[in-house]
């Protein structure tokens, strides 16, 4: 289905430049392990197995945020999903990533540091000028090929995504080809029944964005998280803080409300926002309240309310598909876990047809005992799932197409 060289195209005992998606929940500084580490692990494997030299790339975080770390943690937690030791070496492409890649013998497996901690990585730009960075031509070289298994950052135009498979001969991992299979067959399916999408997480402006493209394909919208925030502080609530180094509420809000704005003006009818919600009280306890009470903006809301969980629960009772993206509230903390897992328990109670992406959304199912196979399918993708949806071509899928 997908035109773009697999592993299966691949030779055995190449020297392989393997960009993962390792991106990770991160609390009190301590990188959580969560489903990317075990479906990345097996491209990795298989490439180690097939006694290739595997030097692998990922990011951790945004610059300026609370997750932006050191990938020194993810080696080890990757090693164990592995079965194989992975090392480490703490530079991007300088001398002590050139050596540490020329010592790697075929079998042998060695993780780079965060692909953001180099300055060439992250603006926004075409592939061919990210081929020209210092980046893709110091380290390109020291290669016989690239495998691209980073489906989930797919839609980003970042140097390690774009600008190797021009440098380089470029292949999709495993992950890549069996998401890119998945999500690509999901856009494609029409639904009889009403079709709901759940909206909540912290990347507020990438959901944002896609609302638009999808309000034909999706009847109803149900909003909580940080994106229902928003969208509530556009209707007039003083709700809203930003958290870890966002701007989406002060020096970014003029052009959120004009988004948001149009999209309530246009579509209100299908879009759904939070009756209450939850915050810490004085004795650390969950506490909620009707948001027709916020009278001024006080404190953090870390999850909707019970309210809104019903309401939520009953609309998804109905839908004959429901999409997932983003959390409702911060589910890592039990106490703020009933919006995420009170909808998550809804869709895993019916019949009807479901995805759940995101690679932080995901983790809730495990992490509160649910299955797997109580959903029709669970993307480590969040942004790149819900593009596809959209019909919109994934920037770093295409530039691997284009190597055919
Ligand atoms: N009200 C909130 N306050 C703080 N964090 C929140 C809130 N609502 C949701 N979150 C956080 O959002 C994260 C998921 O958001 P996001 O990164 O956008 O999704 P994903 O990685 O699943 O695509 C979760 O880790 C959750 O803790
Ligand atoms: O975690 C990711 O996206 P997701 O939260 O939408 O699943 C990807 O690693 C992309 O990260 P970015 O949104 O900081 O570019």
């Amino acid at each position: 289905m997908a035109s773009f060289k697999t592993l299966d195209d691949l030779e055995d005992g190449q020297r392989v430049l393997v960009r993962l998606d390792l991106n990770s929940p991160v609390e009190d500084g301590e990188v959580r392990d969560n489903r990317r580490f075990d479906r990345h692990a097996e491209t990795v494997r298989e490439l180690a197995d097939r006694d290739c030299a595997v030097v692998c790339m990922a990011h951790q975080g945004r610059p300026g945020r609370e997750t932006f770390v050191s990938l020194e943690q993810h080696a080890d937690i990757l090693g164990r999903h592995v079965g194989k030791p992975v090392g480490f070496v703490a530079d991007t492409f300088g001398d002590d990533a050139l050596a540490a890649i020329e010592d790697l013998d075929g079998g042998e497996i060695l993780l780079l540091e965060n692909t953001r901690m180099c300055d060439e990585e992250l603006p926004e730009e075409d592939p061919e000028t990210k081929a020209e960075t210092e980046f893709v031509r110091a380290l390109a070289p020291a290669f016989d090929a690239y495998v691209n298994d980073a489906y989930s950052a797919a839609h980003r135009s970042h140097a390690s995504l774009v600008g190797f498979p021009l440098a380089l001969p470029a292949y999709a991992g495993r992950v890549m080809e069996t998401e890119y299979e998945a999500n690509t067959a999901i856009a494609e399916r029409e639904f009889d029944g009403p079709v709901t999408m759940v909206v909540g997480g912290t990347k507020a402006t990438d959901v944002i964005d896609v609302m638009t493209a999808l309000e034909e394909k999706v009847d109803t919208f149900l909003l909580g998280g940080i994106a229902g925030e928003l969208f509530l502080r556009a209707d007039g609530v003083p709700v809203g803080r930003d958290i870890e180094g966002m701007d989406l509420f002060d020096d970014q809000w003029a052009e959120n409300e004009a988004t948001i704005g149009s999209l309530l003006d246009d579509y209100g009818d299908q879009i759904r926002l939070a009756l209450d919600l939850a915050f810490e009280d004085d004795d650390g306890e969950r506490a909620e309240i009707e948001v027709l009470d916020i009278e001024e903006k006080d404190r953090a809301f870390l999850d909707v309310g019970s309210n809104t969980v019903s309401e939520y629960a009953a609309t998804i009772e109905d839908s004959e598909a429901v999409f997932v993206k983003g959390a409702l509230g911060l589910f890592e903390d039990e106490r703020f876990a009933d919006g995420t897992v009170g909808v998550l328990e809804a869709i895993a109670e019916t019949d009807c047809f479901s995805v759940v992406g995101g690679g932080d959304t995901s983790r809730a199912i495990e992490l509160y005992g649910m299955s797997e196979d109580d959903f029709g399918h669970v993307s480590i993708a969040g942004g790149a799932y819900i593009r596809a949806l959209t019909g919109e071509r994934l920037v770093g899928v295409e530039v691997l197409r284009e190597g055919e």
